[in-house]
């Protein structure tokens, strides 16, 4: 029988529509239903079992999947010694805690004796504990914004990215306990020929990546300026200088990190560069 590589996703939820596109974008294909559960693909030899995230961590942990797509939060609050085999860089976020917007916050000792309700028990205690407060941990499994509004908690821990729903439910962030990107990770060590297949799937995982983060950039540069701005272009080895039709110009096209390009695209004009342009790349092999 064929060896299949067995991935953990997130069934519905912020994981799922990040981990679906790399996946896709990795050349991995998927005949997915609705409904359904495990799904396999016609074009690389894995399988998908489609978990809520809680789920996750111990799925790889049992190896009953090969490795999952998780948020670093969740593998914390599992405790699960999972091997983290690639940071995907999507569902950023941080834990925090918050408390209602009209208290004056005093520091961590804001929370002595308070009641703090939370999805995220352990990670909490564990900090706590480390900070020497003694505080009540209240478990709810989900809208544990609304707690401090309803009476149930005096403050909250919880998912922070925009702020939005503390904003919404008055409450403010006052201390970040941890940060959070989603994490591809495995459990025990592999056989070699599902090392091997997810030896593939990271490099193409890693092409995806680098072309997203990279932009081609082309632009029509007077030549006496070349030697200066090919100075500031980093590029793949070097940038590509060829001549335009019109005399005493050249064309200089090159590779760059999205951030970089916007903090040298003052420079580029500065020196006389005109006509950019930026070019998203699709895959990219380093
Ligand atoms: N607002 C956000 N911005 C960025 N990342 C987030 C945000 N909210 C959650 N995440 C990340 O995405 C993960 C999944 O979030 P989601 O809200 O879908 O979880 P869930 O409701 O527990 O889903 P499930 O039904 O699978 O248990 C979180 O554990 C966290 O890592
Ligand atoms: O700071 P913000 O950008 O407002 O994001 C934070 C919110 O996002 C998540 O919930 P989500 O919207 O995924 O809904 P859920 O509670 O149904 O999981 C999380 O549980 C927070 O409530
Ligand atoms: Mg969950």
């Amino acid at each position: 029988m064929e060896t299949k590589l067995r991935i953990a996703l997130q069934k519905k939820g912020r994981l799922n529509e990040d981990s679906m596109k790399l996946l896709k974008e990795a050349g991995i294909k998927f005949n997915v239903g609705s409904g359904k559960l495990v799904a396999s693909s016609p074009n690389f030899p894995i399988e998908v079992l489609f978990l809520r995230d809680d789920d996750i961590p111990q799925t790889v942990a049992d190896d009953v999947a090969d490795i999952g797509i998780v948020g670093e939060n969740e593998m914390a609050e599992k405790g699960f010694d999972l091997n983290i085999v690639k940071r995907l860089g999507f569902s950023k976020c941080r834990l925090s805690l918050a408390i209602p917007k009209a208290d004056e916050y005093t520091g961590l000792d804001y929370f002595k004796d308070k009641k703090v309700a939370t999805s995220y028990p352990v990670i909490l205690e564990k900090f706590f504990k480390e900070q020497n407060i003694n505080a009540e941990i209240h478990e709810i499994a989900g809208s544990v914004e609304i707690a401090p509004g309803i009476g149930l908690a005096d403050a909250i821990f919880d998912i922070v990215s925009s702020g939005s729903t503390l904003v919404a439910n008055r409450l403010k962030e006052v201390e970040v306990v941890m940060k959070s990107e989603a994490l591809l990770v495995s459990g025990s060590e592999l056989s070699a020929e599902k090392q091997a297949l997810l030896d593939e799937m990271l490099f193409r995982i890693n092409s995806v990546m680098a072309a997203n983060s990279n932009k081609y950039i082309l632009m029509n540069v007077p030549n006496d300026k070349v030697e200066e701005i090919v100075k500031i272009l980093p590029g793949m080895k070097s940038p590509t200088v060829l001549p335009l039709a019109e005399k005493g110009w050249s064309s200089v096209h090159s590779v760059i990190q999205e951030k970089k390009f916007w903090e040298i695209i003052g420079q580029l004009k500065a020196l006389g560069a005109e006509g950019l342009l930026v070019v998203p790349i699709e895959k990219m092999i380093l």
